[in-house]
């Protein structure tokens, strides 16, 4: 009788009594986890101090590898190993206190049988809040149980109470009271046409195209295409290898005539030809910049597409300068124009053409739903994604720091007069490039996340404001974050920070501006009826249309 050499598993340790496991998931690039290892480590030493007030033990399930000098899982094999040799009943924290790739503790997570909290600092510079916030919310989409908690400095009564809660329990339920599912519209001009836009789409179709789907371990901005094609949109999935070849058919006169462009509308570049390219923004990381944001439009006419997402972190951040500068272009109407190659077109002619950062698709319908509520309003039209970063109290209100890592449209600064454009950070962006970026204007704001949860896709819609703040503060936060970045501080309505923590399920949030409160109220009305209307589960979260409730 044949006998074969099974494989063996090895058995899980047994747990100890009052013991939970902790583990950091961190980047995939070795500069950036040395970069932050040192907050890392200060930030478990705080979350260990405040599980030992209860008598409780921190684990940890990993140490740092002397090969790589950091103590991060920083690949999603090395995730699987060190998840998969724990007690799988064992408490288990992922400790946060930097941007991570949720795909590296996903399949550990996904197999752990034991309590889930994700614990993150609630900190500028090294934000583990953004961190923690896209593992939530790749977990809510992979249906993984979990809790989620945040902190200053891990002392605090809210937090040591909520911890507290999640030692005795098992789990932390917070207040998310500000959100209700949106309530039947009123027929009214917005609802209308948010209905007339749904069945134009279902019926004309849109596309989106995808250079190089998935970006740093974002599973939740993946969205599949049978949750996608219902109510009409499709990908088109590209390789940022035909990117990079498209580039190099642009010529430098073509990329000299956009920076001309700019130059003219008054455009700012930091640039150092002279310094060090690894640190200084030069002429040359723009010229390659521009020829990208061409590249971009020819290929994305040729494939008709209705939006654009450029991975770029991490397959072609080796290749060329970053992407960010080309994304923000592309995202404002009011834009250096482009022919197609032959000169006889100007492509997408006065148009945005939505791009999506770090290829994230939920922000990719939502910015597409945007671009067409906006545009049938006849309101600007130009959207952009940010990063739920940080925020600070200011005065009676918690203004938020909304900061994409790269690019907003220039319409969100009050024009290319208000841009600026500096080099990216060597320790994430190793080629450099130009960012387009200030300080985002004042106004009335609609914000909006498209999520995963239940196998279904919802949306989040609520209300906001981009504040003026006094340039000192504004300094601040931009040095208590990243100043190369453009910044916008934003009241969200009715939303305290602890409920948007709890709630929020991305990394990122859309926002659209408009001209009045009332006007906004009126497109998020039409968004909401547009997206009820592509079968999405539409809440409303904070103070948003009085009449809606
Ligand atoms: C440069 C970094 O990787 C950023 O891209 C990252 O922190 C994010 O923006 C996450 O949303």
């Amino acid at each position: 009788m044949i006998s074969y050499q099974l494989p063996t598993v090895a058995p899980r340790p047994a747990l100890a009594p009052k013991t939970l496991y902790s583990v950091a998931s961190g980047d995939l690039r070795l500069t950036a986890n040395l970069k932050t290892w040192s907050m890392q480590q200060e930030v478990e030493r705080r979350f260990a101090a405040a599980a030992a007030a209860f008598g409780w033990t921190v684990t940890r399930a990993h140490q740092e590898d002397p090969a790589t000098g950091h103590g991060f899982i920083d690949s999603q094999r090395k995730g699987m190993d060190v998840l998969g040799a724990i007690p799988a009943e064992a408490p288990l924290v992922v400790i946060e206190a930097v941007w991570q790739y949720s795909h590296h503790v996903l399949a550990g997570l996904r197999d752990h049988r034991g309590p889930i909290l994700l614990a993150a600092n609630f900190a500028g510079d090294f934000p583990g809040l953004v961190g923690m916030a896209n593992l939530h919310a790749s977990l809510t989409k992979a249906g993984i149980a979990h809790s989620t908690i945040w902190s200053e400095d891990f002392t605090d009564e809210w937090f040591t109470e909520k911890l507290n809660e999640w030692l005795t329990t098992g789990q932390i339920v917070h207040d998310t009271s500000h959100v209700r599912d949106l309530p039947s519209l009123p027929d009214s001009p917005e609802r209308e046409l948010g209905v007339a836009l749904a069945a134009e789409l279902a019926a004309k179709k849109a596309i989106l195209a995808v250079f190089d789907e998935g970006c740093m371990g974002m599973y939740n901005a993946i969205i599949d295409d049978e949750l996608l094609n219902p109510a009409g949109i499709y990908k088109e999935r590209l390789s940022q290898s035909a990117l990079v070849a498209e580039m190099n058919k642009v010529s430098d006169a073509e990329a000299a005539a956009v920076r001309a462009w700019l130059d003219e509308a008054g455009m700012t570049f930091h640039v150092d030809n002279d310094g060090d390219w690894t640190e200084c923004l030069t002429d040359e990381q723009l010229t390659s910049q521009f020829k990208m944001y061409i590249a971009a439009l020819r290929i994305a006419d040729d494939f008709g597409a209705d939006a654009v997402g450029i991975q770029y972190q991490q397959g072609l951040k080796d290749m060329v300068p970053a992407s960010d500068l080309a994304e923000g272009l592309l995202n404002d109407p009011h834009r250096p124009p482009v022919t197609s190659r032959d000169g006889a077109r100007v492509l997408y002619e006065g148009k945005a053409l939505p791009h999506f950062n770090e290829v994230d698709e939920g922000v990719a319908v939502d910015a597409l739903v945007t671009n067409r509520v906006w545009t049938a309003m006849g309101l600007d039209p130009s959207t952009t994604l940010h990063d739920l970063r940080w925020g600070d109290q200011w005065g009676d209100d918690f203004v938020w720091v909304l900061e994409i890592s790269g690019s907003v449209p220039a319409a969100h600064l009050g024009g290319y007069a208000h841009a600026h454009s500096y080099r990216q950070s060597g320790y994430y962006f190793p080629l450099g490039g130009g960012t387009l970026a200030g300080v985002c204007k004042p106004g009335e704001i609609v914000w909006s996340r498209v999520f995963i949860a239940d196998g279904v896709l919802h949306v989040d819609l609520g209300r906001g404001t981009s504040v003026e703040l006094p340039d000192t503060e504004v300094q601040r936060r931009l040095n208590s974050t990243n100043k190369e970045w453009p910044i916008m501080n934003a009241v969200l309505h009715g939303v305290s920070r602890d409920q948007m923590m709890a709630r929020h399920k991305a990394n990122h949030l859309n926002v659209g501006y408009a001209p009045d409160a009332a006007t906004a109220d009126a497109a998020l009305i039409a968004k909401a009826a547009m997206f009820e209307a592509m079968g999405y589960r539409v809440h409303l979260a904070g103070t948003v249309v009085p009449e809606l409730g």
